[in-house]
């Protein structure tokens, strides 16, 4: 069986791989990722969140990808959540909107972003 719709969005394990160790080196070269769907209000609830705080981050809006899918998958597989918006800080996993927003609440997010590099430093 072959043609476009049999592989549509169906597991594919070579490409989930591929998408995993791409997946990998944007988290390892960015102090802050941020999985998102472009459509995804959560999504626009972080980065908004972000923003506001001055912090850098990188953005990967995986319904703008053509292996977006797969990434979605590898980072299912990777890190136990499939949804969006999937945040990392400092090459760790944080999780979605609601954990950002949580840890935000606690006080913790503002260090781990100047931890992670991602906040410009003080003025001189
Ligand atoms: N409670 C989650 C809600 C995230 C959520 O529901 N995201 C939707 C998109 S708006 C999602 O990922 N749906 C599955 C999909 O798009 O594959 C959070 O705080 O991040």
């Amino acid at each position: 069986m072959g043609g476009y719709l049999s592989s549509w969005n169906k597991s594919d394990p070579a490409a989930t791989g591929m998408a995993l160790e791409k997946a990998k080196e944007i988290v390892s070269n960015d102090p802050v990722v941020v999985f998102s769907k472009s459509y995804c209000p959560y999504c626009t609830r972080v980065k908004k969140l972000l923003r506001q705080l001055g912090a850098s981050y990188k953005v990967v809006e995986l319904d703008a990808e053509s292996d977006g899918s797969h990434i979605q998958s590898a980072l299912a597989e990777w890190t136990g959540q499939r949804t969006v918006p999937n945040v990392f800080i400092g090459g760790n996993h944080i999780g979605g909107c609601d954990t950002v927003t949580e840890i935000h609440r606690g006080g913790k997010l503002v260090p781990l972003l100047s931890q992670a590099g991602a906040l410009a430093g003080p003025a001189a």
